[in-house]
């Protein structure tokens, strides 16, 4: 547990700690009652010390009022397991493809060691963490995804079978109301079942802005190993809107693992008559200490805001 040094404090530090909790308060208040989902990336969760300080954050916001909804990824950590395994992996696009072997693995890193891990920081930090995955209480009811790419060559679409990757085809988010009333954590692996019972691997990103959008959240929180979004001169964008966010998957200067990041997002923030949409998602830089705290306490918002849309 890390702990503060106050031996050396004087009176001016600790007023301005008195200050900076003060200027909390009307974030607090515009938070009060609402659910912000937080999906925690693979590559943000690496530091065992940075993921207590993000458990302390996630039980801190529980605390005074707010409800977090955690929904985790781990792609590096199935990466390792993997290549213990010697089960060769590749990507599409940020998606791995997953076949018979590889979802069994994808399955139990996330929903076992992953899983329990961050729900053992946010325990030990003082919070009541309950681990579920997509496929407990019908949450995520999944199919399989079909995605097409067009060939740079012949410009001919063609269709990319990538296995055991799925998509959210209905939420039931049932099972997250009693714990949203109570002091609950819910702490989510993004597995789905489809179906006939099969497992399919859930992009994280993609499940979390799928589970934000059916529970109303009020922002979706995107953490990652990256200061946000970067222009084509590796400059942090602060906001961006739907029309340039697309531009720069066309143009290749959002790749890899940011398109799913980016599609998430632009689905989030999108209002239809039947979903209000998530008012902002963000995605910011898991690596920083307290990243969380700094994004909904502070007007010092760090990363990428993408706004809500209307319709
Ligand atoms: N325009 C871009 N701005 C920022 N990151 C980008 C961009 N295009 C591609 N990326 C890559 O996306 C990565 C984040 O996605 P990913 O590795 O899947 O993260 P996570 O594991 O947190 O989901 C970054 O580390 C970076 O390498
Ligand atoms: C289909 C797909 O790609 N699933 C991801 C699930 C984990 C994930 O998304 O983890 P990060 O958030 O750490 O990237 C995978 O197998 O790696």
């Amino acid at each position: 547990m890390t702990t503060l040094d106050t031996s050396n404090m004087t009176e001016q530090d600790y007023l301005t700690r008195a200050v900076t909790l003060s200027e909390a308060l009307p974030y607090m208040q515009r938070y009060a009652g609402e659910t912000v989902v937080v999906k925690y990336g693979g590559h943000a969760m690496g530091d065992p010390e940075l993921a207590k300080l993000f458990a302390k954050d996630i039980v801190l916001l529980k605390q005074v009022g707010i409800n977090p909804v955690v929904v985790h990824g781990g792609g590096p950590q199935i990466g390792k397991m993997l290549a213990r395994l010697a089960v060769e992996s590749e990507f599409v696009d940020g998606l791995r493809v997953t076949d018979q072997a590889t979802v069994d693995v994808v399955e139990m890193v996330l929903s076992g060691s992953i899983n329990k891990e961050i729900v053992g920081n946010i325990n030990a930090a003082g919070g009541f963490a309950v681990g579920l995955s997509g496929k407990d209480g019908h949450l995520i009811e999944a199919r399989k995804l079909h995605r097409t790419k067009k060939d740079p060559d012949s410009n001919i679409e063609r269709v990319l079978d990538l296995g055991f990757v799925g998509e959210p085809a209905v939420i039931t988010p049932h099972i997250l109301d009693s714990f949203l009333e109570s002091d609950i954590i819910p702490v989510i692996a993004p597995i789905g079942a489809g179906p006939n019972g099969e497992t399919y691997n859930i992009n994280a990103d993609t499940a979390a802005g799928a589970i934000a959008a059916a529970i109303d959240a009020k922002r979706l929180l995107m953490l990652t190993d990256i200061a946000g979004v970067l222009d084509k001169n590796g400059k942090l964008i602060q906001e961006m809107n739907a029309t340039e966010a697309r531009a720069m998957i066309e143009d290749g200067t959002i790749s890899g693992g940011m398109i799913p990041k980016i599609e998430t997002c632009l689905e989030a923030v999108e209002t239809t008559l039947e979903n209000p949409g998530v008012n902002a998602a963000v995605i910011l830089d898991g690596r920083v200490p307290h990243a969380v705290l700094l994004e909904i306490f502070t007007e010092h918002g760090a990363g990428t805001m993408i706004r809500k849309v209307q319709a």
